[in-house]
């Protein structure tokens, strides 16, 4: 009998490869005699390191190049960062599977610094990121912030050579890579409010391939899934990108969704936030009503003016 075969399209940064290898593994012990392959893409957005990823078409990037190679038959699933994930998947894919979520919470990266609030006035903090930037400006207007691109290592190797006093990074690539000890802290949410699906992986696949999703469904995490579905309802209501400073945050207690979410000026000057609760079978309602409560605050005007200066 041949042996079964399911090949994982994946980019080829470090964090991208470890996260097509957990999934490699888990489908390989669950399932005896599937081989499972890595298909390594090297996309666009990981080429282009010299642009801000908003001026480049965004994470949606990250997401498209691995989505051909489904198409085109090179591979069955790709594996991706939930944060890099556009709200509406294009016709004919489906992504039935979101895994356990890592630490979803930004991580304080200095060497020479303890906290946000500790860094000296007009320090220069590194991050890409318009929601990291916003909310850095609104707890310190005073700092400097300064775009930072590349995979994990490249931005560390950027702050050691002294270009930055601190950078900011998802908590969760540093732990997946084994670099738990470069974070100073784990910034709380009430400093830094994640980003919607922040730490979570997805699996995406052809819509209507049952095999496929048989075989992926034992790696879906319920809670994950049910905080990530809240988090992107109030995304696609506030018809965010992901390169607007847009956070949203659910957690689960008692089984009831807690969903934060967070609209910013760039320059951290308005910061628009509202939250709310519900059962956790009403995260996409919950999602729209936390939207809808920033809409009323001015999240439109807002996002309406960052998409027209482009
Ligand atoms: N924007 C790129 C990206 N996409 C996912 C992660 C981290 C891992 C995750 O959120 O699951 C990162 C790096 C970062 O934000 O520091």
């Amino acid at each position: 009998m041949s042996r079964e075969v399911l090949r994982i399209a994946t980019r080829s940064s470090p964090l991208a490869i470890w996260q097509a290898e957990y999934v490699q593994q888990r489908l390989e012990s669950l399932h005896e005699g599937l081989s499972v392959e890595l298909v390594r893409i090297k996309t666009q957005g990981d080429k282009i390191l010299d642009t801000p990823l908003a001026k480049i078409g965004g994470k949606g990037l990250f997401v498209k190049e691995l989505e051909e190679a489904i198409m085109d038959g090179r591979a069955d699933i790709a594996v991706h960062s939930m944060k890099d994930v556009p709200m509406e998947l294009p016709e004919g894919f489906a992504l039935p599977v979101i895994c356990e979520r890592e630490d979803p919470r930004d991580a304080f990266v200095s060497n020479h610094h303890d906290s946000l609030s500790a860094l000296p006035h007009g320090a220069c903090v590194g991050t890409s990121s318009l929601r990291r930037q916003a909310q850095v400006q609104a707890n310190r207007p005073d700092l400097v912030v300064k775009s930072l691109r590349g995979n994990v290592q490249t931005r560390l190797g950027k702050l050691d050579a002294g270009e930055f006093d601190a950078i900011i990074l998802a908590a969760a690539g540093l732990k997946r890579l084994e670099m738990h000890e470069r974070i100073r802290y784990e910034m709380p949410p009430e400093e830094s409010l994640p980003a919607v699906g922040q730490g979570a992986v997805g699996i995406e696949c052809r819509e209507g391939d049952e095999r496929t999703i048989a075989l992926l469904s034992p790696l879906s995490d319920v809670d994950t899934w049910d905080r990530v579905v809240a988090e992107r309802a109030m995304n696609r209501r506030l018809e965010g990108g992901c390169q607007v400073p847009i956070a949203g945050f659910a957690l689960l207690e008692d089984d009831q969704l807690w969903l934060r979410g967070l609209v910013a000026e760039e320059n951290g000057k308005q910061v628009l936030r509202a939250e709310g609760r519900a059962p956790r079978e009403r995260g996409a309602e919950l999602g729209v009503e936390i939207a809808e409560q920033l809409l009323a605050q001015g999240a439109d005007v807002i996002l309406k003016a960052l998409y027209e200066k482009g």
